[in-house]
């Protein structure tokens, strides 16, 4: 049928030549980028949750584009009320597992006197990795390993229950909001099968702060905010409520009965909650905004962090998990040229590392964080594995993937402030790495242990035989972060410049 024929070359056409256009739009974008591309460097940030990714992206950020960082800060005020939040919620969800007591029991005003006292979390376990099991059922630390009152879970204090039981009845509505505060600081997503928590994606300060209810202060303890952005309703629900039940809530933190399920190990918090609750009359002052700034070590609860002073880096203390891949950039000047850093901070859980290898062809650089503070923790996506034990195989992964053989690599021991504070509070690495036999229970011994393994892996593992630059880390320490972060960033610049050429 000619007529059809006719129509059909006519679409034939049109469709040749709306593709030839395509075709023309694609090649001069690729043509634009591999002329922006000597110019961009990008680096990625790997590891196993809870390394502390997103806390370097924020040190990096701190020291390239600390002004940005300062424009985000109120969108941090409702990730930090919702990180005391769910801390709350893991000491109220242990009390109704191990002082079932204190439910059937008039509520007292709660009078007792909060006295810092020592914490220990004991578990045994095993590079030879020993058995789990034995860690989800903790044992108390002998006596010359701990510096633990008298009074323990086993034997709890009846005088705790009316106090317990009021504590729990004031700090309960404010618990009942971490659900609409985490889906509305996820923006709805949920993942099954995950814990209750909030994740991160790119554009989540857009997010908290976009035009909704009402304005954050932006006078006293913040100060410098360009702009003032607006929290939603539950943020203010929630900041109210904090404000009316803070010493509430510092009583319960400090209760002898809560102190002693942290020491007893049959409260595991978040590794920031200690801060955000021993800082819980600041946190939930009227004009609070989170703040990044210097501080003095205060206090140390076993080998919980507290700290006392005023001026802190709440930003470096939140916990929020980084869901799929985010992109970070930065403008540098190194030696007269002009770069563009593109860093991507990616989830770090196991469901989560598909997510990271389309990035992986372009990546410059590689910087593998490894929290060695973890010998005696396990993974919570899958609680049969030690975290260093993961950290090792994920990094033999890397090492050996031929898609980064062209990547420079650069490994950060991590968490070493809470690796010294355990291994202080008495905690034996030979009871979770049996390999690790009857080396010395210190710092030194053990922080070279774990770095000669890795090393040795790359040099068994390394698909290109490169050099691998190695730093001891502890992310919360702001100066000792920046030195590094100068260092390294440095380094990975000059690799650029050598490789393109312009250096
Ligand atoms: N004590 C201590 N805490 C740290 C250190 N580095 C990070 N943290 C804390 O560890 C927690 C987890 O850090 P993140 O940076 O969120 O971890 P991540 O690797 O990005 O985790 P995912 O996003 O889940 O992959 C946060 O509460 C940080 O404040 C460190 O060197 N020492
Ligand atoms: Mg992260």
């Amino acid at each position: 049928m000619p007529a059809v024929g006719s129509r059909s070359s006519a679409a034939d056409a049109e469709a040749a030549r709306i593709s030839a256009a395509i075709d023309e739009e694609l090649r001069q974008e690729r043509a634009a980028r591999t002329k922006r591309k000597p110019k961009e460097v990008k680096v990625m940030l790997l590891g196993q949750a809870e390394s502390g990714k997103s806390t370097l992206q924020k040190q990096f950020q701190l020291y390239y584009a600390s002004q940005s960082l300062d424009h985000e800060r109120p969108s941090w005020r409702p990730i930090v009320y919702f990180n005391v939040l769910k801390a709350l919620r893991m000491i109220l969800d242990e009390i109704d597992v191990s002082y079932p007591q204190a439910m059937h029991q008039p509520s007292s005003s709660g009078s007792s006197s909060y006295s810092p006292v020592s914490t220990a979390n004991s578990t045994a376990g095993v590079f030879s990795f020993t058995s789990p099991q034995q860690s989800t059922s903790p044992k108390k630390l002998k006596s010359k390993d701990s510096q633990s009152p008298p009074t323990t879970v086993n034997c709890p204090d009846p005088n705790w229950f009316p106090e317990l039981n009021y504590l729990r009845s004031k700090i309960l509505p404010l618990v009942a909001s971490e659900e609409a505060l985490a889906s509305e600081l996820s923006g709805g997503i949920t993942l099954s099968g995950g814990r209750t928590g909030v994740y991160v994606r790119t554009g989540w300060q857009a997010l908290v702060t976009g035009s909704r209810a009402w304005p954050i202060a932006g006078s006293g303890s913040g100060g410098g905010i360009g702009s003032v952005p607006r929290a939603s309703a539950v943020t203010n629900i929630v900041a109210k409520t904090l404000q009316a039940t803070k010493d509430e809530i510092y009583g319960l933190w400090r209760h002898p009965g809560v102190l002693a399920l942290l020491r007893d190990g049959k409260l595991r918090l978040e590794e920031s909650a200690s801060f955000f609750l021993e800082n819980i009359h600041r946190i939930s002052e009227p004009d609070y905004l989170p703040v990044m700034g210097m501080h003095d070590l205060f206090i140390v609860i076993e080998y919980h962090l507290i700290d006392h002073n005023a001026g802190l880096e709440d930003i470096l203390h939140v916990r929020l998990q980084t869901l799929g891949v985010t992109e970070h950039s930065f403008d540098i000047t190194i030696g007269g040229s002009q770069l563009h850093w593109l860093m991507y901070d990616v989830g770090g859980a196991r469901g989560q590392r598909h997510a990271w290898v389309p990035f992986f062809e372009d990546a410059r650089a590689i910087i593998f964080l490894a929290p060695i503070s973890a010998f005696d923790q396990y993974l919570d996506e899958d609680p049969r594995t030690n975290r260093i034990d993961d950290s090792l195989q994920l990094f033999t992964q890397i090492v050996s993937n031929k898609l980064l053989s062209n990547a420079a690599l650069v490994l950060m021991l991590n968490k070493t402030d809470l690796l010294k504070r355990k291994l202080q509070a008495g905690i034996k690495v030979r009871k979770f790495i049996s390999s690790y036999g009857d080396r010395p229970n210190n710092y030194e011994e053990v922080s070279e242990y774990f770095r000669a393994h890795f090393i040795q892996v790359q040099k068994r593992k390394d698909v290109a035989g490169r050099t691998l630059y190695v730093h001891f880390t502890s992310m919360l320490d702001i100066k000792a972060t920046q030195r590094i972060i100068v260092n390294v960033g440095e380094s990975i610049l000059r690799l650029h410049l050598a490789d393109i050429g312009l250096a």
